[in-house]
């Protein structure tokens, strides 16, 4: 707990305007630091104020409800309350009626007070349904906003201002105008107020932490915790108490996460929250608080939306289902808020898990593979932080939407969570409007996420389609469609290639022309249908006949030729021989008969001197035309160098 600045507060406390007990209670308080003060003394001087009289009878009879015979007289009451309570009591009256009105303007006090005696009222409500002493609670509630009120009677116009200027935006940031403003804030002034009134340290921190319970770290379940707890949840039920028509259902959904927390369910919270409003009714008229009529809390839940219209109507004027269910994963060791969630989101149509710290939520996260994660910060284990940055290191992890939630707004810790990698954060206590805009926005990004995905994953399989269709229509450029055999131009760039390669590796490298006899005589006889398939087997006869290293093409009409790569002049021309062999004892059919085709091939190889693979060409063609000259149906090597 932040402690205000001893120099400062003695500053404030010499102006003379700190809220202070005046009359019969400023008489009261003195008496009782007497040690042989007496019930009777008191009550005698209680009952020189009337008015103060009737409400201590009136609280002492609330303290035991219906439970024994009502209380008439001021020294039972006294005697029931006890004599810290009363002094307790008399300084919170005290300070209430004299400061009914004020000089600030932005400071509503009116419904200050009906606020802070509801809450007084839920407070003390609270603590009795908690079964914890409920002696000391409704002061508590009472003068839980007296920080506030101090700064609105010090410093009336600078105070103005700064409410104002604080109006709408979160809890923290009055507090940092004010510290801004007068060194100090209304939190920090409560409790050195309240220290200087001797109120006992718990009920001091209680008031300190109210507004954001969780920054106070309490032990779960101790009784700090409850008190604190408490009194934010009875400073939520005022906040309802006092809100106009339209506001209320706003608050009501918020009053139940609050509840839970404490282990109250709805409809315990319903009737309870019936009880601290008539008690608030009666002891406005006791105390001359202004109040208000309201319907019965069943009544208010039975005309809101169902949940899911709740949320979605206050937070965009919708009612309809979420745009795009999700998967999400909340992340809370803290039972009654991860079920709340839970129920709330499901009921939004999105499909919920849940996970009890960071080190589960990383499981679940493998397991069931949620596209948004809402995390507490503390938690045991492996809290929201860290399992945020170990998200982050996974590639499934680093596409999440993550939202943390954390007590503190302050920069510092905004700063850390924003580093770790988180894309938002709620305060808690959150309300569902806040918290169903922050995963509108959550759901935005995930589905531009999804669309930019599905967009490409679109783009990848439109190229890796391209790219079969270019391998296909490279394949038919380079493909002779009567043999399937790879083209003249196939043929020719391979040439190069081995050419290339030759020259760089001195390796020998044979090249054979193969041309078919007569075979206009072919087309002549058979028809040109025929031919072709007269070609189609020629072509199946070299391919065949091809070594693995070889590459057949046609390059021709019914011109066909075979690079040899590692291949010697002699042992092409023995190749060519077994080839011209081959077709020599093959019959090829030709309609209802069977002729023989044969060929004539020109041998030549690679020798260095040879300027372009053309000459290599050339050199098989002078063969070619050789063995044509020869009588066909002969194999010509090219023995002569040329440079052609
Ligand atoms: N059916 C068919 N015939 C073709 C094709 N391409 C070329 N030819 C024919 O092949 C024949 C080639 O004839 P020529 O160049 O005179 O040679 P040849 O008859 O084989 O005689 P030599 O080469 O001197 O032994 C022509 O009749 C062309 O029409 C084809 O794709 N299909």
């Amino acid at each position: 707990m932040e402690a205000i600045n001893q120099s400062r507060f003695k500053e404030l406390k010499a102006t003379g305007q700190l809220p202070s007990p005046k009359g019969v209670a400023l008489a009261l308080l003195n008496l009782m630091q007497q040690e042989d003060v007496t019930i009777q003394s008191i009550a005698h001087v209680v009952q020189t104020d009337p008015a103060l009289s009737g409400r201590l009878i009136k609280f002492a009879n609330s303290l035991h409800f219906n439970t024994r015979r009502p209380i008439a007289s001021v020294s039972e009451a006294v005697m029931m309350i006890g004599l810290p309570m009363v002094r307790q009591l008399v300084l919170g009256f005290s300070v209430l009626s004299d400061h009914r009105n004020g000089k600030c303007n932005a400071f509503n006090y009116q419904q200050f007070w009906s606020c802070s005696l509801a809450t007084a009222i839920a407070n003390q409500a609270l603590s009795a349904q908690a079964k914890t002493s409920s002696e000391e609670t409704f002061t508590c509630g009472l003068l839980s906003g007296i920080g506030r009120l101090t700064l609105a009677t010090l410093f009336p116009d600078k105070y103005a201002t700064v409410l104002s200027t604080a109006a709408g935006a979160p809890p923290d940031e009055l507090n940092r105008l004010e510290q801004e403003q007068f060194d100090t804030d209304h939190n920090e002034l409560a409790a050195a107020l309240l220290k200087e009134w001797g109120f006992p340290l718990i009920l001091i921190e209680t008031i300190y932490h109210h507004e954001n319970p969780e920054k106070g770290d309490f032990q779960a379940g101790s009784r700090a915790y409850t008190l604190v707890h408490s009194l934010s949840l009875s400073r939520s039920l005022a906040n309802l108490c006092i809100a106009d028509e339209g506001s209320r259902r706003a608050l009501l959904p918020g009053l139940y996460v609050l509840g839970a927390r404490l282990g109250i369910d709805a409809e315990a919270l319903m009737t309870l929250s019936d009880h601290v409003v008539s008690e608030w009714q009666q002891w406005g008229k006791i105390l001359d608080v202004p109040t208000q009529e309201l319907p019965s809390f069943a009544e208010m839940a039975a005309s809101l939306p169902p949940l899911v219209e709740v949320a979605g109507s206050e937070a965009s004027g919708k009612t309809d289902q979420a745009e795009l269910p999700l998967r999400i994963l909340i992340v809370d060791d803290d039972k009654a808020v991860s079920n709340y969630l839970q129920k709330l989101l499901a009921s939004h149509g999105h499909t919920v898990f849940s996970a009890a710290d960071g080190q589960e939520g990383l499981e679940k996260v493998i397991e069931y593979n949620p596209q948004l994660v809402i995390s507490d910060w503390v938690m045991p284990n492996m809290d929201g932080i860290a399992f945020c940055k170990s998200l982050r290191t996974t590639r499934g992890g680093r596409e999440l939407y993550f939202i943390i939630l954390t007590a503190l707004a302050d920069e510092d810790r905004l700063v850390e969570a924003f580093e770790a990698g988180v894309d938002d954060y709620l305060v808690k206590p959150f309300s569902v409007k806040v918290l169903m805009a922050r995963l509108r926005a959550g759901q935005r990004l995930t589905q531009l996420k999804e669309e930019i995905s599905r967009e490409r994953e679109e783009v990848r399989r439109i190229a890796s389609e391209l790219a079969v269709t270019n391998r296909r229509l490279q394949r038919l450029a380079l493909t002779d469609p009567l043999t399937l055999l790879p083209n003249r131009r196939y043929g020719m760039d391979s040439l190069e290639q081995e050419w290339e390669a030759a020259k760089n590796s001195a390796r020998p490298l044979t090249c054979m022309l193969i041309d078919l006899d007569r075979f206009k005589q072919i087309n002549d006889t058979y028809g040109h249908d025929t031919g072709d398939v007269a070609l189609k087997q020629a072509a199946k006869i070299l391919k065949n006949a091809a070594r693995t290293q070889d590459i057949v093409s046609r390059i021709g009409g019914e011109e066909f030729m075979v690079i040899c790569p590692d291949t010697q002049l002699k042992e092409g021309a023995q190749y060519a021989e077994l080839i011209r062999r081959t077709f020599e004892d093959s019959l090829i059919n030709a309609g209802a008969d069977r002729v023989k085709i044969n060929v004539s091939i020109g041998v030549a190889q690679y020798n260095p001197t040879m300027p372009h693979f053309s000459a290599l060409i050339k050199a098989a063609d002078d063969a070619l035309y050789q063995a044509k000259l020869n009588g066909r149906n002969k194999v010509v090597a090219c023995t002569s160098v040329t440079s052609r």
